[in-house]
C-alpha cells in the first residue's frame, strides 16, 4: 500500500521551476532517501508534502486521502512527523519536557508519559532527560529532534538531513536507529551524507532541477551514469 503519493507536483517561484511535475510515490514501511544537487529542489518538495509549502499544482496523497489543500497541523494529526531545524527544541525546556510537548500533540494522560520514555531511548537521550535542552551538545539536539517526531508515533517520519553537524559516532549511532525504526515506521529521508544514504535507505529518488532523475536501489542509483554526472560525480 502506498503511505503517501503525488502526482503532477510542482512549484515554481517568480517563473522558476523549483519542482517541475513530480510523481512520488511511498510504500508504507519503506526507508525512501531523498538526494540531490543544491538546488534540486528538495526542501521544496517536502515542504510541499508537509503542508509548508503550497503547490502551484498537482496533488498529495497520504493514507488514501487527498491532503493537497490540508493545513500542515491538520497532517501531522493524520500521522505525518518531520524535524527540520534545531529552532524546534526550547532551550529552556528540559529533554523529557521537549518531547512531552511532542507527544502531546497526538497523545493524552499517561500515554505522553511512555511515549517520552519510549522515543528517549530510541535515540538513546534516557538517561538525559532532565537536562536542559539548550545545555545538549549539538548532535544531542538533533537526536531530541527526532525523538520529538517519534513520540508523535508517526505513520511517517520525515527527517530533514539529520546527520548535518554530527560526529561520525553520532553518524553511525543515527544509521543504526534508522534501521532500527524501519520495521514500525516510513521514513523519508533528505540527506547529502551519502554512507548514510547507502547504508539506510531501501530505495533513493534522486531530484535535479526540480525534476525525477532517477529512482531505485542504492546500488542501481551509485551505477546510474546520469546520476554520477549530476551529483556523485559532484563531490556529494
Ligand atoms: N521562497 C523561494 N523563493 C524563490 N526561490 C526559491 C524559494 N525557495 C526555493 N527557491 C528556489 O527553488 C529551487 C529549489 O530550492 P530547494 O531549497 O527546494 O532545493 P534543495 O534541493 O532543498 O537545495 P539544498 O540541498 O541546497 O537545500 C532553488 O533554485 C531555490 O533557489
Amino acid at each position: 500500500m502506498m503511505l503517501m503519493s503525488t502526482r503532477g507536483l510542482t512549484r515554481q517561484f517568480a517563473g522558476l521551476h523549483a519542482v517541475e511535475d513530480v510523481d512520488f510515490d511511498l510504500p508504507q514501511g519503506q526507508v525512501r532517501a531523498l538526494i540531490g544537487p543544491n538546488g534540486a529542489g528538495k526542501t521544496t518538495f517536502v515542504g510541499m508534502l508537509c503542508g509548508r509549502i503550497a503547490p502551484t499544482s498537482g496533488t498529495v496523497v497520504f493514507d488514501g486521502q487527498d491532503i493537497s489543500r490540508l493545513a500542515a497541523h491538520k497532517r501531522i494529526n493524520l500521522g505525518m512527523a518531520y524535524t527540520f531545524q534545531i529552532t524546534s527544541v526550547f532551550a529552556n525546556l528540559s529533554v523529557a519536557e521537549n518531547v512531552a510537548l511532542a507527544a502531546r500533540r497526538r497523545r493524552h494522560g499517561g500515554a505522553v508519559q511512555d511515549a517520552v520514555v519510549r522515543a528517549l531511548q530510541q535515540v538513546g537521550l534516557q538517561d538525559r532527560l532532565a537536562q536542559n535542552a539548550g545545555d545538549l551538545s549539538y548532535g544531542h539536539q538533533r537526536l531530541l529532534e527526532i525523538a520529538m517526531g517519534l513520540a508523535q508515533h508517526p505513520r511517517l517520519l520525515i527527517l530533514d538531513e539529520p546527520t548535518q553537524g554530527l560526529t561520525d559516532s553520532e553518524i553511525a549511532a543515527f544509521k543504526a536507529l534508522v534501521r532500527g525504526l524501519a520495521d514500525t515506521t516510513t521514513i523519508l529521508l533528505i540527506e547529502h551524507n551519502m554512507s548514510v544514504v547507502m547504508e539506510t535507505a531501501d530505495v533513493i529518488t534522486v531530484l535535479n532541477s526540480g525534476r525525477v532523475l532517477a529512482e531505485g536501489s542504492p546500488q542501481a542509483i551509485h551505477a546510474d551514469p546520469a546520476v554520477q554526472r549530476a551529483y556523485l560525480g559532484t563531490g556529494g
